[in-house]
C-alpha cells in the first residue's frame, strides 16, 4: 500500500492510494521507532501525545498518592463511625460538646433539631434556659458542621472528627460522624467509647431514656428522655411499692443464683386494676429508682407481628424496663389458648382505655367482676397479626432476651389467659384498687406541701431559733381503716381546723392567693378531705384532678369536695341510665328482628 503525504504543515494530509506528480510518496512506518517518528511528524498528534502521557503520568502520580495515604491510614489510624439513629451516636456528641476543644472551634451547624438527642450540653448556654420566653421554642444546638473537619488531641493522640450526611431512604435526616484517631492500638477507641458512655450516663443520673418499637422493623428507637419520677410521690396502700421494688432489686442481684439454678434470669410482673390508679406511674418511677431504661412494646400497634414481636424482644438490653400496657387490649376477646389470633385494629373491641370512665364501677373497672363478656375466643380474623403463641414464645422462647424486667399492665384481669399469666411469665401480680381514704389523705398533703418539706420531714422538727415545728406526720399505727385489707394507715387524729385559725388569702397574683399554712393544718385539712372521700369509689386520677382545678385554693378544696363527690355520682348514675336504656332499645330491636 502507497501512502502519499501531501501536507508541509501535517494538518492537512491526506491519504492517496496513487502517485501524483510533486508529492512525496512515503511507506507506511513497519517498525515502532519508525511509527513513532511517523506518528510525532504530524504535530496535533504530537500535541495529543503529550497530553496522554501527562495525564497518564498524573493520574499514576494520584492513585499512588491515594494508595500509599489509605495504607498509612489503614496502618497507623484507627477509623470509627457513629450513625445517629445510634446511641453511641448520642454518647460522642455528649462527650465532643463536653470538651475544652469543641468550644475554640468555629465551623458549626446551628440547629433546633435534636437528631434524636437527648443531652443539653451540646445545647446553648444554660444560663439563658432561665428565660421563660426561650423555653417556647426548640433548643438551639451547636451541631458539627457537614463539611469541616475538626482537628484535636486525644490523650496524647492526633484525632479528626467529621460529619457526613446520609440521604436515607425515609427522608429523615440521618448523619454519620467519623472519628480517626493516629494510633495502631484499638484500645485508645476503647477507652474513648467507655469514657464517652460514662460522661453520657452520669450526666443522666436524674433522667430516664425510653424507647419505643421502629416502624415495622425489630428495632427500637429512642424516644424521650423524662426527669425520674420519685417513688415517694406515688401514693399506694402500703407496703405495695416497697414489695415490687425490694422484689425488682433483689431479681438485679440475683444473676448467678437464677444461673446456678438453671432458671431464665428474667422477671415478669403483672399490674392489673383500676384505671388511673398509678399503675403507669409505679412503672416509670421504679425504673429511675432502679437506673434502667424504659423499653415500650404497644401489642396493638398497626403491623406488629409475631416474629417482629419476638426479634424486638430479643434486642432488649441486657437489663431494662420493658412494658406493655394494657396487655388485653391487644386481643379482640382477651387472650386465650385457643386464640388464633386477633384483629388489632379491630375498634369494636372493648379495650379501649381511653375510652374508660376510671371511676363508672360500669366501665369494667373491677377487673375481678369485668363488665363484658369475657375471654371469648376469637374465631380468627383474616386481619391476623399476633397470635397469644407468638406473644408467649416471645416472653420466655429460646430467643427471649434475659435480665429484663417486663412490666404488663390491664384493667380487665379476668380474661387473660392463665398461660400468659403464670409464674415463670408473670411471676409478681400486684392489684391496684380505686383510692382508699389513706391514699386520698396523703395525696392532699403531698399536693399542699412543698416537695422539700414533704421529703425532708426531719429537716422541719426543729426550727432554727429552736422552736419545734410540727410536720404534720402522723407515726403509721397497725389500725386499718374501715373497707381497707390491705394497708397499714396513719389517720391523723388531729382536729378539724376551726374557721378563725385558717390564714385568709392574701393576694391578687397566683402564688400570693395560695395561703401560707402550717404542716398541721394542712394535716388537718387533709383528714378533712379524705373524710369526704368514699373508700374505694374514685381513682387517684381523678382526686389528682379534682385537686388540680385548686391548686393554690386548699381550703376551698376542702370545701368543695362533698359537692363534687356528689356530682360525680350523679353523673355515673347518669351514665348508667343511658347505658340501661341504650340496651333495653337493643334488646328490644334485636327480639322484633328475630320474631
Ligand atoms: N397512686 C397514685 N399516686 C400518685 N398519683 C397517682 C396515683 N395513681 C394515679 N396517679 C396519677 O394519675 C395519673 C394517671 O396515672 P397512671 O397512668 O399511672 O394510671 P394507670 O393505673 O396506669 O391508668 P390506666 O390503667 O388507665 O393506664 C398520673 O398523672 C398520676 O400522677
Amino acid at each position: 500500500m502507497n501512502i502519499t503525504l501531501n501536507d508541509t504543515l501535517g494538518a492537512n494530509s491526506s491519504l492517496d492510494n496513487t502517485t501524483s506528480t510533486g508529492t512525496t510518496p512515503l511507506t507506511f512506518p513497519t517498525d515502532l521507532s519508525s511509527l513513532v517518528t511517523f506518528i510525532y511528524s504530524f504535530a496535533a498528534l504530537r500535541d495529543y501525545l503529550k497530553l496522554i502521557v501527562l495525564g497518564g503520568a498524573f493520574e499514576t502520580l494520584r492513585r499512588l498518592y491515594s494508595f500509599s495515604y489509605f495504607s498509612i491510614v489503614d496502618r497507623f489510624f484507627i477509623t470509627a463511625s457513629f450513625e445517629s439513629d445510634d446511641d453511641a451516636f448520642q454518647w460522642m456528641m455528649f462527650w465532643l460538646s463536653s470538651l475544652p476543644e469543641w468550644r475554640k472551634f468555629r465551623d458549626f451547624t446551628v440547629s433546633t433539631s435534636s437528631l434524636g438527642l437527648g443531652s443539653d450540653s451540646v445545647e446553648l448556654n444554660e444560663e439563658q434556659d432561665d428565660d421563660p420566653s426561650i423555653r417556647k421554642t426548640r433548643p438551639v444546638r451547636y451541631l458539627p458542621a457537614y463539611a469541616a473537619s475538626y482537628k484535636m488531641w486525644y490523650k496524647r493522640r492526633w484525632m479528626t472528627i467529621s460529619r457526613v450526611k446520609e440521604e436515607s431512604r425515609w427522608y429523615t435526616d440521618k448523619s454519620t460522624l467519623t472519628i480517626t484517631i493516629l494510633s495502631r492500638n484499638r484500645s485508645v477507641l476503647d477507652s474513648l467509647i467507655l469514657e464517652a458512655r460514662q460522661k453520657w450516663l452520669s450526666a443522666r443520673s436524674d433522667k430516664i431514656d425510653i424507647y419505643a418499637m421502629e416502624g415495622y422493623s425489630s428495632d427500637w428507637r429512642h424516644v424521650t428522655s423524662r426527669p425520674k419520677r420519685p417513688i415517694k410521690s406515688i401514693i399506694l396502700d402500703a407496703g405495695v411499692k416497697e414489695l415490687i421494688l425490694d422484689d425488682a432489686r433483689d431479681f438485679l442481684k440475683s444473676r448467678s443464683w437464677y444461673a446456678d439454678r438453671g432458671i431464665p434470669f428474667r422477671r415478669g410482673y403483672l399490674l392489673y386494676g383500676a384505671p388511673g390508679s398509678g399503675k403507669t406511674s409505679i412503672i416509670h418511677s421504679l425504673a429511675g429508682e432502679l437506673g434502667l431504661d424504659i423499653y415500650i412494646i404497644s401489642l396493638s400497634k398497626y403491623g406488629l407481628d409475631d416474629s417482629t414481636l419476638s426479634g424486638l424482644i430479643s434486642s432488649l438490653p441486657p437489663e431494662c424496663v420493658a412494658i406493655m400496657e394494657d396487655i388485653d387490649a391487644a386481643f379482640t376477646h382477651g387472650l386465650t389458648r385457643d386464640t388464633a389470633g386477633t384483629d388489632l385494629e379491630d375498634p369494636r373491641r372493648g379495650g379501649d382505655p381511653s375510652r374508660r370512665d376510671p371511676d363508672d364501677p360500669n366501665s369494667n373497672n373491677d377487673p375481678r367482676e369485668p363488665n363484658g363478656a369475657p375471654g371469648a375466643p376469637n374465631s380468627g380474623s383474616k386481619d391476623t397479626r399476633i397470635t397469644l403463641s407468638g406473644l408467649l414464645n416471645a416472653l420466655d422462647g429460646v430467643s427471649a432476651q434475659e435480665g429484663r424486667l417486663l412490666f404488663a399492665t390491664t384493667n380487665r384481669y379476668s380474661v387473660l389467659d392463665p398461660a400468659l399469666t403464670r409464674p415463670g411469665r408473670m411471676d409478681l401480680h400486684v392489684e391496684f384498687r380505686l383510692a382508699s381514704r389513706y391514699q386520698a389523705f396523703e395525696m392532699f398533703k403531698r399536693f399542699y406541701i412543698p416537695d422539700a418539706d414533704v421529703d425532708e420531714p426531719e429537716a422541719e422538727e426543729e426550727k432554727a431559733d429552736g422552736e419545734s415545728v410540727d410536720s404534720g406526720y402522723e407515726t403509721p399505727t397497725k389500725e386499718k381503716p374501715a373497707g381497707s385489707d390491705l394497708i397499714d394507715l396513719s389517720t391523723p387524729p388531729s382536729p378539724a381546723p376551726s374557721a378563725d385559725s385558717l390564714p385568709n388569702y392574701n393576694g391578687v397574683t397566683h402564688s400570693a392567693r395560695a395561703p401560707t399554712l402550717s404542716k398541721k393544718q394542712i394535716a388537718s385539712l387533709a383528714t378533712r378531705f379524705s373524710e369526704a372521700i368514699p373508700e374505694r369509689e374514685f381513682s387517684m386520677a381523678s382526686l389528682q384532678g379534682f385537686l388540680m382545678a385548686y391548686k393554690v385554693r386548699p381550703l376551698q378544696a376542702v370545701d368543695d369536695v362533698e359537692r363534687w363527690v356528689e356530682d360525680k355520682r350523679a353523673e355515673r348514675e347518669r351514665k348508667s341510665r343511658v347505658v340501661r336504656l341504650e340496651e333495653g332499645r337493643k334488646a328490644v330491636v334485636e327480639s322484633k328482628s328475630e320474631s
